[in-house]
């Protein structure tokens, strides 16, 4: 693949058309869940080394993913401050400066000093505005991938034993029902992240310069879903979610979300209302990763038990339901602590 890169870098970058192709190395980062990433380093003519990242898209991705809302957003951000700037557009992929810094583990996530700075920039993220239309997509999201999902049709039968087991009427009931308690709180929107998970997240340890990356599935969003979301990641990628965080790591988080320079002056009050917000939005984080997999378990190519995710996620939200709709219930009709 290396000598396509290397024409794709000469025709988008013009200064190097002329560079030898001995000056252009290509390693690959990652072949993540949707995208294959490579490193691309140039020596130029001078000797300096010039690092940049090429994302070339998956197959079918665009079944979950809004690409020119995701460039749209990126412009945005990168004017901000956040992630890596992007420095050229092709068909099926993008160019961005490379960021020299390490990629965090879910077990750093709850780090306090970590923790603490990433709610900080999560503030700022959530203050960027990103033109287009404001409306939160969540509920749009959502439906788009319930109707994708309750309709696939697998070739391998044991897959499709397994999908045959999901009660999508059940599933519609959830969505619905979620929606609604949801619709009461009348929670902020922002331009959220929506998916915060450990690997979107890089930190140069000798600067101390934390980055958000990966915009893929930024959009206007609740406030809430981003937090809670990024919770839900805390459990890792074998879905421990006896790792969520306690009640203690959440206000500690909060506390840097509200108000980054005076986190002790938080009120109680503001804490007990993002808790119940972030709490019930976090169940909507299941039922979209869940529905999202059931149209990735059809469409990846990448081997991945999708399925299994599905039912991970799927269970998960049973587990949770109870507690948070109660917690909402209760601080809705005035009875919770406040
Ligand atoms: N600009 C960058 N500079 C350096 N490393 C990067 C850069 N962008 C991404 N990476 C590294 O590559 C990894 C995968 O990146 P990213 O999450 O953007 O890919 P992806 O294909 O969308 O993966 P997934 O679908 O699993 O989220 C990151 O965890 C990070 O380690």
């Amino acid at each position: 693949m290396t000598p396509r890169i290397i024409e794709l870098c000469k025709d988008l970058f013009k200064k190097w058309a002329k560079l030898d192709n001995s000056n252009f190395s290509a390693e690959t980062i990652s072949g993540g869940i949707t995208n294959l990433l490579l490193k691309v380093s140039v020596k130029e003519e001078n000797g300096n080394i010039v690092n940049m990242t090429v994302r070339l898209y998956g197959p079918n991705t665009e079944y979950v993913i809004n690409r020119s809302r995701e460039l749209q957003a990126i412009g945005c951000l990168s004017a901000e401050g956040f992630g890596a700037k992007l420095l050229g557009v092709f068909g099926n992929g993008m160019v961005q400066s490379f960021i020299n810094a390490r990629t965090l583990n879910p077990s750093d996530m709850r780090k306090p000093k970590l923790a603490a700075e990433i709610a900080k920039q999560l503030r700022k993220f959530h203050q960027v505005e990103v033109p287009g239309s404001k409306e939160p997509q969540l509920w749009n999201d959502i439906f788009k991938f319930f109707h994708k999902a309750s309709t696939l049709e697998f070739d391998d039968s044991e897959k499709q034993r397994k999908y045959e087991t999901i009660s999508f009427k059940k599933v519609h009931t959830e969505v619905i029902e979620l929606k609604e308690l949801t619709g009461l709180l009348s929670a902020p929107v922002v331009f959220a992240h929506n998916d915060l998970l450990s690997g979107n997240l890089m930190l140069n340890d000798d600067e101390e310069k934390l980055y958000f990356i990966d915009f893929e599935y930024g959009s206007y969003n609740y406030r809430g879903f981003d937090i809670g979301n990024h919770f839900n990641e805390y459990a890792g990628y074998d879905c421990d979610y006896s790792l969520y965080p306690n009640k203690d790591e959440q206000y500690h988080f909060y506390r840097h979300y509200l108000e980054p320079e005076k986190p002790h002056e938080v009120s109680d009050k503001d804490l007990e209302a993002l808790y119940m917000e972030t709490n019930t939005y976090m169940l909507a984080s299941h039922l979209y990763w869940a529905l999202w997999a059931l149209i990735q378990a059809k469409m990846s190519p990448i081997d991945f038990d999708y399925l299994g995710y599905f039912f991970l996620r799927y269970n998960e939200y049973k587990r949770q339901k109870e507690k948070c709709f109660s917690l909402a219930q209760s601080y809705l009709s005035g009875s919770g602590t406040r």
